[in-house]
């Protein structure tokens, strides 16, 4: 039987690979709905050549998104095809919500929290991509979700998921969370500085949107994934660790009791992880090419570089911290990300504006159980990250 699909930002780096899986098994999955931000000319072509019954945007007017619906279809040749469309800011929300049975959420940043729980909501399973949303909203992702619910995307956390089916998750020591250390590895905080927006989204195995690629390059990323392997695995802050491996073969391990470490391995790339959040537990075939054990294989490994690279440390105070703590970090970093882009702030701005917003955040302010009080603590976060930045 067809497994029904909704891709929560099609139109992206993860959107356009879930498609990419799915038009290679055509006999298991149909799309049923597909969402994007302010790319209707992309997402109209998606439509025209993927047929999802809702088709839903962020940007736009209704009139513009059904107009470039209708002249996609016609350059494809497809005749009769008219999905309902909802646009704004409430329809990836929407769309998450509508009858599906796998939702991949794409979307990149705090956003995708209501999208996220929208789809929980709905009983689909939920393959996540969007961390944001379970790093802000923590404990009430948590209740929302039933028992493996969620299917991790994030390739290391999908490393760990296929760890844990060999263990058990009482047996567990400890999670390492593989890092590439970014295009600045080994730059000292002078040297970082100086980098612009273009070096940063040079990341060295991984064509990832602007986000995370810059996250990549701060260690934002890899602070942010601590704390989604924390929630995700129930494993404490202080037993989950990040180790530098440039080549990003091994996407991380589990260490149980006895010493024994399973790691999964694999080429860099998106495809395994994204193919098994959209047919777990089941694996698909031939998704993507394994390593070749003929050649030669150099894989390097070092520790962090905490001094220049501050970032996961502050995670790993922030995920151990809980409340609002992670909803702050993570909005404090997208205002930071944005004024890099934009020339208003130095590369090293990012992570010092992380921290000092933290260090005036009140976590009593807000109540992280309710998804008001997270996204008041990340509205007064962006408000603190913007004001510093504007005065820096
Ligand atoms: N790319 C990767 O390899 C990996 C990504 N991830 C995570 O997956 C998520 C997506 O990353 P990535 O695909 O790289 O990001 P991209 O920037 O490539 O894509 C983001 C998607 O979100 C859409 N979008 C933006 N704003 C809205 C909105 N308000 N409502 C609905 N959709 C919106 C964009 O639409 P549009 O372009 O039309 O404006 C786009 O489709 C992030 O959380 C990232 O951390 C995790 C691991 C690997
Ligand atoms: C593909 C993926 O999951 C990304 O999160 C990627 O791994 C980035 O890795 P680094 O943050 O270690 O550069
Ligand atoms: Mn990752």
């Amino acid at each position: 039987m067809s497994t029904r699909v909704t891709l929560l930002g099609s139109t992206g780096s993860i959107g356009t690979q879930g498609l990419q899986v799915i038009a290679a098994h055509p006999e298991r999955f149909e799309v049923e709905v597909l969402a994007g931000g302010a790319n209707t000319r992309l997402l109209a072509a998606q439509a025209a050549r993927f047929r999802p019954s809702l088709v839903a945007a962020a940007g736009g007017t209704r009139e513009e998104l059904t107009a470039a619906i209708a002249a996609a279809a016609d350059d494809a040749g497809v005749t009769g095809y008219v999905p309902e469309v909802v646009v704004g800011e409430e329809a990836a929300t929407i769309a998450a919500g509508a009858p599906t049975d796998v939702v991949l959420n794409g979307i990149t940043g705090a956003i995708g929290l209501r999208p996220t729980l929208a789809a929980l909501r709905s009983g689909a399973r939920l393959a996540l991509a969007n961390k944001e949303s379970l790093i802000i909203g923590g404990p009430i992702v948590k209740d929302v979700a039933a028992p493996e619910q969620i299917v991790p995307v994030d390739s290391e956390h999908s490393a760990i998921a296929q760890a844990l089916r060999s263990g058990r998750a009482d047996e567990v020591r400890k999670l390492v969370v593989t890092a590439s250390g970014g295009p600045f590895r080994g730059l000292d905080r002078a040297a970082l500085r100086e980098v612009t927006p273009a070096q940063a989204l040079k990341h060295p195995n991984f064509a990832m949107g602007r986000v995370i690629t810059t996250n990549s390059a701060t260690l934002v990323n890899k602070g942010l994934e601590l704390i989604e392997a924390h929630l995700l695995f129930d494993v404490p802050m202080e037993r989950i660790e990040a180790v530098v491996h440039p080549q990003q073969i091994i996407h991380s391990m589990v260490e149980f009791h006895d010493g024994a470490v399973i790691a999964q391995l694999g080429l860099p790339t998106m495809l395994a992880p994204i193919a098994l959040g959209l047919s777990w537990p089941e694996r698909l075939t031939d998704v993507e090419t394994p390593v070749d054990w003929t050649q030669a294989q150099d894989w390097r490994f070092e520790p962090l570089d905490d001094e220049a690279f501050p970032a996961v440390r502050l995670a790993q105070q922030v995920g151990a911290a809980g409340g609002t703590h992670p909803a702050v970090y993570n909005a404090a970093n997208e205002v930071g990300v944005d004024a890099f882009h934009d020339g208003a702030a130095r590369f090293t701005d990012i992570v010092d504006t992380i921290e000092q917003v933290l260090q005036r955040h009140d976590d009593a302010r807000f109540d992280a159980h309710t998804v008001e009080g997270v996204l008041a603590a990340d509205a007064w976060a962006r408000d603190e990250a913007a004001g510093l930045l504007a005065s820096a």
